[in-house]
C-alpha cells in the first residue's frame, strides 16, 4: 500500500468531503439511504479512535425540492434561498443518522473570511478544536446565505483543503460520485484511471472538468483536483474516491478501541453510549490500494500565517518582478526590494496582500506589501541609494513573502 494511503488510514484528525450529486436523488432531494451509507462509515471512523469533520454540499440541492423547483438556479438570490431551506434540511438529516451512533454533530457554516482571514481563522480554530475534544462530529458547508459571488468559496473541494490545514488534520478524502481521477472525463472512453499521484508529473496527462454529470455540483473534478494540490502541497495526504465506496476509503488502519469508546479526546461521549444506540460496522484494516485516488503530501506543513498568505482569498493588486528579483525571493527567499520591481497594479495600501509575478505574468509568490500602490510608481527600478531615505526599505519583507507551489 502507498505511503499516502497509509497516512490515510493511520489519521487520527480526518477531513471528509461529500459533494451534492452523492447525497441526491436523480429527481432532486436528499437521498437518505446515501446519507446514511455516508454516516455509517464516518462513524466506523470515529469508532475506530478518529476525529471526523465532514464538509458536506448538498445545502442547494436540498433546498429545491421543497421550493418546488426543478433544477439548479443560476442566479444568486435563488441559489441562496435554497441554501437557506436546503441547509436546514441537510443538518437535521445528519443530526438524525448520526444519532444511530450516539454521536452528536454541530454545524459550522464559514465565509472565505473564515478561514483565510488572519484575524478570523484562530476563532475558526478555537471553535473545531472545542467541537472535537467534545466527542462532537463538526458538519462544515459555505454560508451560502450571506455569501456574495465576491467573496465565495464556490466549492466545497477548496473550503474542504482549507479547513483540513486550519484543524491540522492528518488526511483529507474527498467523495464525489466519480471513482477516481481519471486522464479525462470518464465519460469519455479513452480516459484512464490514475490510481497514485505521487508527484505533479502523474497528472501531467490529466484534463479536468468544471462541470459534473450530475447537475447538483459545481465545481466538477478541476476544482477536486486543485483542492488535492492545495492540501498536498501543505503536507496533507488525499484520497479522491466515490462516496459509494466510502467505507472502504474511510477504513482505518488503527486497532478499533473498545464499542463504547468514541473519538481520542472525547470527554462527552465516553461511556455514554446509550442502549438504543447501533454499533457502527467493523472498520477493515486501510483502504484496499485500489480504492480511489491517492495524492501523496508532497510539501511540508506551512505554518498558519505562511498558508494564509499563500491562500488569502484575494489579492488587492500585483507586483511584476524581473528576472533577477523573481530569483531572490523565490530561490534564494530574499525580501523584495524596488530595485527588482518592474511594474505595479491595483489599489492597495501598505500591510495588504499582493501577488508577486514573473515578466511573463505567472504568480511567483505573495507577500504582504510594505507601501501604498500610490508610493510605488516612483520608487520602481531604484536602488536604495538612489531613495528618500523613508523609502529605503524592504517592499516586501521575507518574513511576510511566500513562494507559491508552482502547481497550485
Ligand atoms: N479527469 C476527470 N476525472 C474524473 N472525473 C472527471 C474528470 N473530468 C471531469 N470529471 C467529472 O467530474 C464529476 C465530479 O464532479 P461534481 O459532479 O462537481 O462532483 P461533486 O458533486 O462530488 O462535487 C465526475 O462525475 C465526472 O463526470
Ligand atoms: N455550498 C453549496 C455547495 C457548493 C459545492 O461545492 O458543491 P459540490 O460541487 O457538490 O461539492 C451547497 O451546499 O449547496
Amino acid at each position: 500500500m502507498s505511503q499516502a494511503r497509509q497516512a490515510v488510514a493511520a489519521a487520527k484528525r480526518i477531513v471528509v468531503k461529500v459533494g451534492s450529486s452523492s447525497l441526491t436523488t436523480a429527481i432532486g432531494g436528499l437521498d437518505p439511504s446515501r446519507l446514511d451509507a455516508l454516516v455509517d462509515a464516518l462513524a466506523a471512523r470515529s469508532a475506530a479512535g478518529s476525529q471526523v469533520v465532514l464538509v458536506s454540499s448538498g445545502a442547494i440541492a436540498a433546498g429545491l425540492a421543497p421550493l418546488g423547483i426543478s433544477k439548479r438556479p443560476k442566479d444568486l438570490a435563488t441559489q441562496q434561498a435554497a441554501a437557506s431551506v436546503g441547509q436546514l434540511e441537510l443538518v437535521h438529516a445528519y443530526a438524525t443518522s448520526f444519532a444511530r451512533y450516539d454521536l452528536t454533530v454541530g454545524q459550522l457554516l464559514l465565509t472565505a473570511d473564515d478561514v483565510v482571514r488572519r484575524s478570523h481563522y484562530r476563532n475558526a480554530q478555537r471553535t473545531f478544536s472545542r467541537l472535537l475534544a467534545l466527542g462532537v462530529v463538526p458538519v462544515v458547508n459555505e454560508n451560502d446565505t450571506v455569501a456574495t459571488d465576491e467573496i465565495r468559496f464556490g466549492d466545497n473541494d477548496r473550503l474542504a483543503a482549507l479547513v483540513a490545514h486550519l484543524i491540522g488534520a492528518d488526511a483529507l478524502v474527498l467523495l464525489s460520485d466519480v471513482d477516481a481521477l481519471y486522464t479525462g472525463d470518464p465519460r469519455r472512453s479513452d480516459a484512464r484511471r490514475i490510481t497514485e499521484v505521487a508527484d505533479e508529473s502523474d497528472l501531467a496527462d490529466v484534463t479536468a472538468g468544471t462541470t459534473g454529470a450530475s447537475g447538483v455540483g459545481t465545481g466538477g473534478m478541476a476544482s477536486k483536483l486543485a483542492a488535492a494540490r492545495l492540501a498536498s502541497s501543505a503536507g496533507i495526504p488525499v484520497l479522491l474516491a466515490s462516496a459509494a465506496d466510502a467505507a472502504s476509503a474511510l477504513a482505518s488502519s488503527a486497532i478499533a478501541p473498545s464499542p463504547s469508546a468514541t473519538a481520542s479526546g472525547s470527554v462527552l461521549a465516553s461511556g455514554s453510549a446509550s442502549a438504543s444506540a447501533s454499533t457502527p460496522p467493523p472498520v477493515s484494516a486501510g483502504a484496499p490500494a485500489s480504492v480511489g485516488t491517492a495524492f501523496a503530501a508532497t510539501g511540508s506543513r506551512l505554518s498558519a500565517r505562511r498558508f494564509w498568505l499563500a491562500h488569502a482569498a484575494d489579492s488587492t493588486g500585483r507586483l511584476t518582478l524581473d528576472d533577477g528579483a523573481v530569483a531572490a525571493v523565490v530561490t534564494r527567499r530574499r525580501s523584495l526590494l524596488a530595485a527588482g520591481i518592474a511594474g505595479v497594479d491595483g489599489d492597495f495600501d501598505a500591510g495588504d496582500v499582493v501577488d508577486l509575478t514573473d515578466l511573463a505574468g505567472k504568480v511567483v509568490a505573495r507577500g504582504v506589501v510594505a507601501f501604498d500602490a500610490v508610493e510605488l510608481p516612483a520608487m520602481i527600478g531604484r536602488s536604495s541609494q538612489h531613495l528618500a531615505p523613508e523609502q529605503r526599505r524592504e517592499v516586501v519583507h521575507a518574513d511576510d513573502l511566500v513562494p507559491l507551489p508552482p502547481r497550485s
